[in-house]
């Protein structure tokens, strides 16, 4: 085929279609990872070399060229735990096993339920994208099938495991016991102690679905992206977990949660820069998920009024 770029032949399309899949396959790989922010650095990086020299500035393309070749090996090791998990995901077989089944999701929904009820206080992170295999080696390595009595007996307190928090990935809990990142606590979540903080922490950090029950209150939430949603019940907490789990299409990367905020609460973080939890606290009644947002965590508006009134 001729273009006004030469001829054109099958090979060149299929490289062009194989090269175009590739770095999307590694854009899936890093989105929603911290990784991101890294790759966004080495292209910003790569943007100044370039300029340098086409710019003919002989001695800081030299300069940034040698911290290039620097650089790569720092990053190596760097994000050893990373390339790591992003090697075994890519060898991971896509089956059934990998994939949070229904009937889990059903028991790890009961198993949170019971332990509400009892105020046994729980931290359950779920793997989607990102891998949280870093987060699991801080804690003891399981790997036993989601059952109710089994979620239950690992937070009963006086446990060996009970401290901490878990890690599912798909239908199976591969660790107990682990550290997650605290969110910190001159945040905007910084009146919530550090199970809650622990499980905003981490899911900013990854695209993980973290599901805590609160010891102190007995509620159950989720935390996405950053953000800690509502008191749910049983049947909103099944449907998010249907919707952030098992609907959750696999190759998707992770899409920072949008929360519905009234219009008043936007203009009230916008306009004086408070944090935004305060102001939809003080939205309080007016606060309503967004009609098309059925999936997305909505963070806490009356049941924390209501927290903070008491
Ligand atoms: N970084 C962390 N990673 C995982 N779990 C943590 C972390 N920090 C604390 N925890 C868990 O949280 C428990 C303490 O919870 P704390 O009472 O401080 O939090 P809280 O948010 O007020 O929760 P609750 O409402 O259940 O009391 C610890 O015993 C431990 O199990």
């Amino acid at each position: 085929m001729t273009t006004p770029f030469g001829q054109i032949g099958v090979q060149d399309i299929l490289d062009i279609v194989v090269v175009a899949f590739l770095i999307y396959q590694a854009y899936l790989l890093v989105a929603g990872t911290r990784a991101v922010n890294v790759v966004r650095g080495i292209l910003v990086f790569a943007g100044v070399w370039v300029a340098a020299q086409l710019l003919g500035l002989t001695t800081l393309s030299f300069l940034l060229g040698r911290a290039g070749t620097v650089g790569i090996f720092a990053l190596l090791v760097l994000f050893q735990p990373e390339l790591r998990a992003a090697l075994e995901r890519v060898g991971r077989p896509r089956g059934r096993d990998a994939s949070a089944s229904g009937a889990a999701l059903q028991d790890l929904a009961r198993a949170m339920e019971r332990l509400a009820e009892r105020k046994t206080g729980a931290l359950i992170a779920i793997e989607r994208r990102t891998p949280l295999g870093e987060y699991a080696e801080t804690g003891v390595n399981i790997d036993a099938l989601v059952s109710v009595p089994f979620l239950e007996a690992l937070f009963a307190r006086n446990a060996p495991l009970h401290d901490g928090g878990i890690i599912l990935q798909g239908a199976r809990v591969v660790a107990a016991g682990c550290l997650f990142p605290l969110q910190p606590a001159d945040g905007t979540y910084r009146r919530y102690g550090t199970r809650h903080r622990a499980a905003i922490g981490l899911s900013e950090l990854t695209d993980a679905v973290v599901l805590v029950v609160s010891e102190e209150r007995g509620s159950m939430r989720i935390a996405l992206a950053g953000r800690l949603g509502p008191d749910l019940n049983g049947t909103e907490l099944r449907e998010q977990l249907r919707e952030l789990v098992y609907d959750y299409p696999a190759g998707r990367p992770s899409t920072p949660v949008k929360p519905g905020t009234t219009a008043k609460a936007a203009t009230a973080e916008s306009a004086d820069g408070r944090d935004a939890e305060e102001a939809r606290a003080e939205a309080g009644a007016e606060a309503r998920p967004s009609p098309n947002s059925r999936a997305e965590v909505q963070p806490e508006t009356r049941s924390e009024a209501r927290k903070e009134g008491t």
